[in-house]
């Protein structure tokens, strides 16, 4: 029998598949407010047979906005509007996730609170783009803004963001948090020195630019414990322009320092979904010989790739992206090996129903 669809123990909390749903923006969010839409909570039940569900990139302050239409973890309107859709995914028999987000330099002025700049640890700006308002209420790409350096003496309150978004997370009734440490995002940009040219303790070695990410991933295990809290990491990934050039040794370092603190999972979203390299077994070698934890592989899988790589104890865990915004039963569909609905790009991000909540299951639900 498949190992995919065999029990986890993943921190405080027991999967029953080891199939997740992997965080997936889609800017149906509304605005002001920055609270799930009306859709969400059916989205999300429509797809709790998941081993476990990573909810969507959440920002934790008004600073951490770099999408129009993602929502927020910071307000009580937030922390209550997720709490109908955590209880209603319990409900459903699920389990449920939310990835603590903070965006940096991927941002515009208008997404800002006061139309100031994004933050980021330097005044680079990234050669990236992201969403924001067009006057008549639609999507509109646009070159993200030049950020401002986070000054060091504001690194605590930043923390401060995490923790208070931790705590609304867990008052929200999610399981776990996952810590968003990848593709091009604040702390992934600390870790790269295209993006990160600081002369303080957060800049320069690979032991500064991983600081913040540690220091975060501490603070929010002091908030919960680490049995709730994961992190997701996209090692030798070329995400919305950063690409820490001592890959190598970054995601290595960055192994053996999350192995110490023992948390509830390691993410690795790997680079090949998005034109990066083909992670090879040599890479996942040396990766699981520094993080004998519970590892979440992610990145264009097939149910055969999961099978192989969980079964060669590479990871523990596979998630599944595109194929879970077309497959709410994919976990069923992959049971069966039954043909799999194929993803419309055209509404992945933004809109209504269609494209969100209307993909058919194989069997009608009943
Ligand atoms: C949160 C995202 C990520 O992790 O890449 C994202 C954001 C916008 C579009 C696609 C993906």
């Amino acid at each position: 029998a498949d190992k995919l669809f065999t029990p986890l123990q993943m921190g405080a909390v027991t999967l029953a598949n080891r199939v997740a749903m992997a965080p997936l923006t889609r800017l149906r969010n509304i605005e002001p407010g920055d609270v799930p839409g009306p859709l969400a909570k059916e989205y999300y039940v429509q797809r709790a047979s998941a081993g476990l569900i990573v909810a969507e990139g959440t920002h934790i302050s008004p600073t951490a906005k770099g999408y129009a239409g993602a929502p927020g973890i910071y307000s009580e309107d937030q922390v209550n509007a997720w709490s109908d859709i955590t209880a209603a995914v319990h409900q459903a028999g699920g389990k449920i996730a939310l990835q603590l987000w903070h965006t940096g330099r991927i941002s515009h002025r208008s997404l800002q609170p006061g139309g100031d700049a994004p933050v980021g640890p330097s005044a680079i700006q990234a050669d990236s783009r992201t969403n924001i308002r067009a006057a008549d209420g639609s999507l509109v790409r646009e070159q993200c803004d030049t950020p401002r350096a986070l000054e060091t003496n504001e690194i605590q309150d930043l923390l401060e963001d995490y923790r208070r978004a931790t705590d609304n997370a867990r008052r929200a009734g999610f399981d776990l948090v996952e810590i968003h440490g990848a593709h091009g995002y604040l702390l992934d940009q600390f870790l790269s020195p295209q993006a990160n040219v600081r002369t303080d303790q957060y800049g320069g070695s690979v032991e500064n630019r991983a600081r913040l990410l540690l220091e975060v991933v501490d603070a929010v295990v002091a908030e919960w414990d680490a049995d709730h809290v994961g992190i997701r990491i996209s090692p030798l990934g070329i995400f919305n322009g950063v690409s820490n050039t001592d890959q190598l040794e970054m995601a290595l370092y960055l192994a053996e320092q999350l192995a110490k603190r023992k948390l509830a999972f390691l993410h690795i979203s790997e680079p090949d979904w998005a034109g990066g390299p083909v992670l090879d077994d040599g890479f996942r070698a040396e990766l699981r010989q520094r993080y004998p934890g519970v590892i979440i592989g992610a990145g264009g899988y097939t149910a055969e790739k999961a099978e192989t790589l969980l079964r060669k104890g590479y990871i523990d865990a596979a998630a599944f992206g595109r194929s879970y915004i077309s497959n709410p039963d994919l976990v069923e569909r992959m049971k069966l090996n039954a043909p799999l609905n194929p993803p419309q790009p055209e509404t992945f991000y933004g809109g209504d129903a269609r494209g969100y909540t209307d993909y058919p299951t194989l069997q009608p639900q009943a």
